[in-house]
């Protein structure tokens, strides 16, 4: 880590602190991985499977890992519950019956709040205190491969606190959020599933929904496949989100989504009557609104518009291609997290798609790979 985080203490090293991460996920591995090899800071996972265990520890992603909730918790500083929002009742309902260590925070990652948070208020969690968490970065790839020390650089992290929750209690996770590098942003649970339906629950549903309205259309004519290009890309990225994760979310904020849905379809309706009524101006107006809208989101900011930094550069077809790119960027220190062969026309080059986890990598690696002439487009 570099800079004012690589002096960041926010605990005193003489007293170490323990944090138990259960499910060591694309997100609990993530935050694992913020944590790890801090001074003073021992970070253990729990998984129900013994052989998910030896994975976490075998990719150097956690000190320790256990399958038994109890020798995670025990003596825990912070508990991050990083499982599907489905399971969080009930790891807050066996961590309710352990002996907790006195003032130990509980939190959870859980991209709907209202529900947990409602579920632990009514606990008497052993002396600890519970507050809701969700950091606004992630992807449509999931377990502990998908984990990374970067992923929630930069991004939003919602803490939803009751008016009751001691503020020492807050500022203490806070602190210990600071080696995320997220930006803490605070509000009420409700409102968050209300904000959060609109901005990340609806577009999963919609893109799913369009991906499977075209794969109709392709059964009948492979080329609907074939054709489909950025903008189909650019909507349907999340449409390959974990099918169990992406349940979970829709089933447990199932009433603000009905909602969402509904004002979904009357937008849809309104323009089916500018098209009926043949309304140019009409369709201009809301394509005007939307570029307006869409143009004041925060730049890159990972989680509101891309959870990664990608490029996409024309490659002739011929043998060895992929990997001199690959070696040329491995020998130039930049970091790919992935790299895709995208389908082409027969008539035109072949397209590769690499992704970047750091903004600072794209721009190297755009640059290197323009110097060497080949065609680079964002
Ligand atoms: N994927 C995202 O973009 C994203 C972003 C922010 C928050 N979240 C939230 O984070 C949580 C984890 O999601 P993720 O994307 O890291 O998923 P993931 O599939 O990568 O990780 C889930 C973890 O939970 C464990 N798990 C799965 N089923 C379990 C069960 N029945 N009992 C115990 N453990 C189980 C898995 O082994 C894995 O370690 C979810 O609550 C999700 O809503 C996800
Ligand atoms: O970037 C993605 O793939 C995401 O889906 C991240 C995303 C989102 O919708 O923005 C998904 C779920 C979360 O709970 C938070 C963030």
């Amino acid at each position: 880590m570099s800079g004012e985080f690589s002096d960041f203490k926010p605990f005193n090293e003489s007293n170490p602190i323990k944090i138990a991460i259960f499910g060591v996920g694309l997100i609990g591995g993530s935050l694992a991985l913020c944590f790890k090899g801090k001074p003073g800071v021992e970070v253990v996972g729990h998984s129900v499977n013994q052989s998910s265990t030896e994975k976490y520890v075998a990719r150097g992603v956690v000190d320790w890992a256990t399958t038994s909730i109890a020798e995670a918790a025990k003596d825990a500083d912070f508990l991050f519950l990083c499982v599907p929002v489905g399971r969080l009742e009930e790891y807050v309902d066996e961590l309710s019956r352990l002996p907790l260590k006195p003032g130990c925070i509980i939190t959870d990652v859980g991209s709907t709040k209202a529900s947990v948070v409602h579920h632990a208020d009514k606990l008497a969690l052993q002396g600890a205190v519970f507050i809701g968490g969700h950091p606004m970065a992630g992807s449509e790839r999931s377990g502990v491969e998908a984990a990374s020390l970067h992923l929630l650089e930069n991004a939003f992290y919602v803490l939803t606190p009751m008016e009751r929750t001691p503020v020492e209690y807050v500022e203490k996770l806070e602190r210990l959020l600071k080696w995320t590098r997220a930006h803490v942003v605070k509000t009420d649970a409700v409102q968050h599933d209300v904000i959060v339906g609109a901005i990340s629950h609806l577009p999963h549903l919609i893109a799913v929904a369009l991906v499977n309205q075209i794969a109709g259309y392709n059964e009948q004519n492979e080329l609907y496949r074939r054709l489909a290009a950025g903008g189909f890309r650019d909507i349907t990225r999340i449409a390959s989100s974990d099918p169990l994760i992406w349940r979970d979310i829709l089933l447990s904020n199932r009433e603000v989504v009905l909602k969402l849905v509904k004002d979904w379809q009357a937008e849809m309706d309104r323009f089916a009557k500018l098209l009926e009524d043949e309304d140019g101006e009409g369709i201009e107006e809301q394509f005007r609104l939307s570029g307006r809208f869409r143009s004041q989101l925060p730049e890159r900011r990972k989680g509101m518009i891309t959870s990664l930094y990608e490029c996409y550069v024309d490659v002739p077809d011929h043998p060895g291609i992929i990997g001199k790119i690959a070696t040329e960027l491995g020998q130039a220190q930049i970091n790919l997290s992935n790299l895709q062969i995208i389908e082409s026309r027969e008539d035109v080059p072949g397209i590769l798609r690499l992704s970047f986890q750091q903004s600072e990598d794209l721009d190297k690696a755009t640059a290197l790979l323009k110097s060497l002439q080949y065609a680079v487009h964002m």
